[in-house]
C-alpha cells in the first residue's frame, strides 16, 4: 500500500499516515515495526519519552543496511523531551536520539510539550519529595526555538514543529521564528475535531498531526498500571461511525481515519498488532462523500482525552496549555 503525502516547509515530503509507537517496547515493537514497514508505512512517529527508539533504529538500520529501504525513503520523527525544553538541552537530547535511531538526521523534530521539567539524568518524570511533578517554571519559548532553529541549521533534522501547544503559544512562536514551526501535533479524533487551531494552522501553513486518531482506545489498561482510572470515551462504537463503516465494508478504524484524512490532517495511529495495522493503513481506496463527512464532523464533543493531569500539579506550570479548560478536565 503506498501513502500519499503532503509537502512540509521546504520541500519536504511526510507521508500522510505515519506509525505511532507510544506504549510499544522491546520485543513486541520490534516484530510490530518489522510489519509495518513490509504493510509500507514509511512515516514512524516516536518520542524520546517513549523509551523506544532503540528497537526502532534497531529495525531501521536491518532494512537500511540490507538494502530493502534507502534513509530517504523514511520519514521519522521524534521530540524532545519537557525535561529539555530550555536552549542547551535541545543538541544533547537531539544527539541521544540520533545515537538511537542510529541515523545521522530525522526527518522532523517536535518539541514535545510547551511545559518544562527539571533535566535530571536518567529521570524522565522527576518528582518532588512531595509528589508533584519537578517543572522548569522557567520554560521559554522564544528561546528554546532558537535551539531549535539552530538544529535544522545544524542538517541534524529536516524540520521542526510543536506538539500540544496552544494558539496563543503558537501565534508567539511565529512573531519570533527564523525557521516558522511547520508541524503542529496534538490530540485529535472525532470528538475533539481542534476545527479553530487547523484552521488556524493552515492559515499559518502548518500541517496539522492527529494523535490518538482513534481515539487511544488502549489507554485505559495503560493508566491502570499507574493506578489510574479515565473515563474513555469509545468512539470505535458510535453508532454513526458504524453505520458509515458498514455502508463502506470497511472497519470503524478505517472511517474515523478517512475522515481526517480528507480534512487534509496526517493520522499516526499506533498498533502493535498486525492485522490492525494493516487494516489501518488500508484507507486509500475509497472516499467518504460530503453527507458522511459531515455526520462526522458533527460527532465533535471538544472532549480530550490527554490532559497531561497525570504529571501531579502540571496545571500550575505557566505554559500548561489546557488551562482554559481546567473546570472540565
Ligand atoms: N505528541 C504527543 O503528546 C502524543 C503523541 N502520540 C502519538 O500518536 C500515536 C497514536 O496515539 P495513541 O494514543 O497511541 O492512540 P490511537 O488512537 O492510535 O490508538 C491506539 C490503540 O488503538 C488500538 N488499535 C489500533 N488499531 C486499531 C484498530 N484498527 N481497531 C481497533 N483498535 C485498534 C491499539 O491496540 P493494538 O496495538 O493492540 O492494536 C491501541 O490500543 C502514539 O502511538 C504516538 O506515536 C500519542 C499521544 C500523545
Ligand atoms: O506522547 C505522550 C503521550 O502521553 C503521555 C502521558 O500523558 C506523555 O508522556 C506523552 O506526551
Amino acid at each position: 500500500m503506498s501513502v500519499p503525502s503532503v509537502t512540509l516547509c521546504d520541500n519536504v515530503k511526510m507521508p500522510v499516515l505515519g506509525y505511532g509507537t507510544w506504549q510499544a517496547k522491546d520485543d513486541e515493537l520490534e516484530q510490530a515495526v518489522e510489519a509495518a514497514l513490509e504493510a509500507g508505512y514509511r512515516h514512524i512517529d516516536t518520542a524520546h519519552v517513549y523509551e523506544n527508539e532503540k528497537v526502532i533504529g534497531k529495525v531501521l538500520s536491518k532494512w537500511f543496511s540490507s538494502g530493502k529501504l534507502k534513509r530517504q525513503d523514511i520519514f521519522l520523527v521524534t521530540k524532545l523531551p519537557p525535561g529539555g525544553n530550555r536552549p542547551e538541552s535541545v543538541p544533547k537530547y537531539l544527539k541521544r536520539s540520533l545515537e538511537l535511531l542510529q541515523v545521522e538526521y530525522v526527518d522532523l523534530y517536535l518539541v514535545h510539550v510547551p511545559f518544562g521539567f527539571k533535566d535530571v539524568e536518567g529521570d524522565l518524570h522527576p518528582r518532588t519529595p512531595e509528589g508533584l511533578i519537578d517543572m522548569d517554571t522557567e520554560t521559554d519559548h522564544v528561546a528554546l526555538w532558537k535551539a531549535m532553529e539552530a538544529q535544522v541549521d545544524a542538517g541534524l533534522t529536516k524540520a521542526i514543529g510543536i506538539s500540544n501547544f496552544n494558539k496563543n503559544q503558537i501565534e508567539k512562536i511565529l512573531e519570533n521564528a527564523r525557521i516558522p514551526p511547520c508541524n503542529l501535533q496534538v490530540e485529535l479524533h472525532a470528538y475533539l475535531q481542534q476545527k479553530d487551531l487547523v484552521e488556524f494552522c493552515k492559515k499559518n501553513k502548518i500541517v496539522v498531526t492527529a494523535y490518538s486518531p482513534l481515539g487511544s482506545p488502549g489507554l485505559a489498561k495503560f493508566m491502570a498500571q499507574f493506578g489510574r482510572t479515565i473515563d474513555l470515551p469509545d468512539i470505535l462504537n458510535n453508532p454513526v461511525v458504524q453505520t458509515i463503516a458498514t455502508k463502506h465494508k470497511k472497519t470503524e478504524a478505517q472511517i474515523v481515519l478517512r475522515h481526517a484524512i480528507q480534512k487534509d490532517i496526517v493520522v499516526i495511529p499506533k498498533s502493535t498488532n498486525p492485522k490492525r495495522l494493516r487494516e489501518n493503513i488500508s484507507i486509500f481506496d475509497f472516499r467518504l462523500d460530503d453527507s458522511e463527512m459531515k455526520q462526522l464532523n458533527d460527532l465533535d464533543q471538544g472532549l480530550r482525552i490527554l490532559n497531561f493531569m497525570i504529571f501531579q500539579g502540571i496545571q500550575n506550570h505557566p505554559e500548561y496549555p489546557f488551562k482554559a479548560e481546567i473546570g472540565k478536565l
